[in-house]
């Protein structure tokens, strides 16, 4: 998904009404997860809309607990292997190879690994089908293969709030270190020197650090940098709320601005495909000469080979970096080697006190997944039963698609009323497939049927939902977001539409590549714009007009095949006629 321009304000044109006429769901317990633990959810007759579909019992019932074999790959605090004792047989064997560790797995109903522990499609075919759960201690799920737990039918879960504050020190820890030389000048006198005109540092107190990514980790860095250190804050982060940010005193700004006016820059956000290698030669060029960069995130989201070139031609001045491509990096690694570099071994989420969280967080969603509860720290996909797929499938990708479309065309897409018309609708399953949509692109976890809710609790974000009469099982899903624009959705022949964007009616394919944006309806419009996307060899695959009355304004879909060029797409944006123009990749 992308979009280069992500505020949309159609608010004027936002005249949508919905009946308040509500239709109470059927009661109904459907089954998500193949594979020997089936989970079940019960719906109960009017009570889906408020509440959380996820049960977290904390039943201590070891009747089924006989044959549970739990492999520990990687160390965990005590704590969490006395809860998983209770429920099982632990086997702690650490520092498996690839080949060990398929050997073994096939004995196993869980496996707990942390972040070095790669948990391939080949452990799952290994498996055979037993292994049922995957823990994570900790945040970061980019060691699993989430697509392959899936496809076998295993639940992955992790621990995300146990290590935030561990990681948030740490980030801490080597901005100051590195402002005042702490590592190089310690190295310096064990090798009995003694030079304090060599290791003069740099204050903290005023200068400015920019947070990149505002999540949880990134929140606590950012309150620690400026109530403790003095420091302005800024933050990017496509996704957070300005308001959570202005309640602590920090601006959130745009990744240019963040990067260009930062002495220190420090990275919080997770490593997914829109954030792999984000950092790189062209965006160190837009750094403040001598910025000095502070990773304890993931080492993906840097471009190693371009961060040597940077330190070495000044740009950045220094690098603090916990986190790397390959873990360990390779003993000749020129960034770890680097004299402007100083490093942690992956040691974020390694304090005493975070690993004792971790480990019960994660022993007690292993746990609760091993006894067929439905659990809050769920990441990956569940398989639906056939039937249902069946039924909603066509719905359930208009449904993501809607959120995907809410997202790109209101960044902050944090108040989503949803409104079904339909006959009979458990909407469970489509509420989720929207919240997929409007944050799985920006959030570590893949988001599913089990953590939908749970998640867009935590982000803020809040969905309500109306059912009104309608005559097929879904007529049409409008969202209403933030109050600033709605648009509805419809199934046609068999395919996803975006049908209604305010007051417009449209009828858009949600596929592929589309340009959207209000204009005034005027002659001569789609002759200019043709003309420029073919001057930029891009082809149209159709174009909807849609407008309420003559010579007034109209909103305008062009689906293209090409993914247009910013070029291209400020040029039809700067035709006088046009408004809000908002590229939508689907
Ligand atoms: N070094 C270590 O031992 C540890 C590392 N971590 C890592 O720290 C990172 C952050 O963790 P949390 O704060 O718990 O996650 P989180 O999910 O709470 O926050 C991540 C934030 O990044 C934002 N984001 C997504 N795409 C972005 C982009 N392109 N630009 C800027 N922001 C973007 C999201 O909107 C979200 O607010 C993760 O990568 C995690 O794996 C976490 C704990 C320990
Ligand atoms: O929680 C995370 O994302 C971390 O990076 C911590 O990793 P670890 O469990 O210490 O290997």
């Amino acid at each position: 998904m992308a979009c280069t321009k992500a505020t949309f304000t159609f608010s004027q044109y936002c005249s949508d009404r919905c009946s308040s006429s509500r239709r109470r769901r059927r009661a109904s317990a459907v089954s998500f997860f193949n594979g020997n633990s089936v989970m079940r959810l019960s719906s109960h007759r009017g009570a889906l809309l408020t509440n959380n579909v996820l049960e977290t019992s904390k039943s201590k019932d070891k009747s089924s607990s006989n044959n549970n074999i739990i492999l520990v790959s990687e160390k965990l605090g005590e704590a969490g292997l006395k809860v998983l004792r209770e429920w099982g047989d632990v086997e702690c064997a650490y520092d498996l190879s690839p080949e060990e560790l398929c050997s073994k797995i096939s004995c196993c109903d869980a496996l707990i690994v942390r972040s070095a522990t790669k948990v391939t499609r080949e452990v799952f075919q290994a498996s055979k089908g037993r292994l049922k759960v995957v823990g994570r201690a900790g945040v970061g799920i980019d060691n699993v293969d989430l697509q392959a737990a899936t496809e076998f039918g295993c639940i992955v879960v992790n621990a995300p709030t146990s290590n935030t504050v561990a990681a948030a020190e740490l980030a801490i820890a080597h901005l100051a270190a590195m402002a005042r030389n702490v590592a190089r000048a310690d190295a310096s006198m064990k090798a009995s020197k003694w030079e304090r005109n060599k290791y003069v540092g740099v204050s903290m107190v005023g200068k400015t650090v920019a947070i990149m990514g505002f999540g949880k980790v990134g929140y606590e860095v950012a309150r620690r940098a400026k109530a403790a250190l003095g420091m302005n804050v800024v933050a990017h982060d496509p996704y957070a709320s300005a308001d959570r940010a202005s309640a602590i005193g920090v601006h959130l700004v745009s990744f240019d601005e963040a990067i260009s006016n930062a002495d220190f820059i420090s990275l919080h956000m997770p490593l997914i495909p829109s954030t792999h290698k984000i950092f790189n030669h062209t965006s160190f060029a837009k750094m403040k000469r001598g910025a000095r960069i502070i990773n304890v995130a993931r080492g993906g989201v840097i471009d190693e080979d371009d961060l040597v070139r940077a330190l070495d031609d000044g740009t950045v001045a220094e690098a603090a970096l916990d986190v790397f491509t390959e873990e360990p990096p390779a003993k000749d690694s020129k960034l770890v080697k680097h004299e402007k570099v100083t490093v942690t071994p992956h040691l974020g989420g390694s304090t005493k006190e975070a690993q004792e969280g971790v480990a019960i967080e994660i022993a007690e969603a292993v746990m609760g997944a091993l006894k067929g509860e439905l659990s809050a720290r769920a990441v990956n996909a569940p398989a639906v039963p056939t039937e249902l797929v069946a039924e909603l499938a066509p719905y359930v990708v208009l449904a993501e698609k809607l959120g995907r479309v809410a997202v790109q065309l209101v960044s902050e897409s944090r108040d989503v009323k949803v409104v079904y018309r339909s006959a009979d609708l458990d909407t469970r399953l489509l509420r989720a497939m929207i919240i997929k949509g409007l944050i799985e692109p920006t959030s570590n976890s893949a988001i599913n049927l089990v953590n939908a809710d749970f998640i867009a609790k935590e982000k803020g974000v809040r969905i309500s939902e109306e059912i009104i009469a309608g005559v097929e099982l879904i007529d049409s899903i409008q969202l209403q977001i933030s109050n600033v624009i709605s648009i509805e959705g419809k199934v046609k022949y068999g395919s996803p539409h975006l049908t209604r964007v305010g007051s417009f009616d449209v009828d858009v394919s949600l596929e592929g590549n589309l340009i959207l944006y209000r204009q005034v309806d005027q002659p001569g419009m789609i002759g200019r714009v043709g003309t420029i996307l073919g001057q930029h060899n891009i082809n149209v695959s159709f174009m909807s007009l849609g407008r309420t009355c003559r010579r007034k304004m109209a909103i305008v879909a062009i689906g293209v095949d090409e993914e247009p060029s910013k070029e291209a797409l400020q040029h039809i944006g700067s035709l006088p006629a046009i408004q809000d123009l908002v590229f939508l990749k689907l």
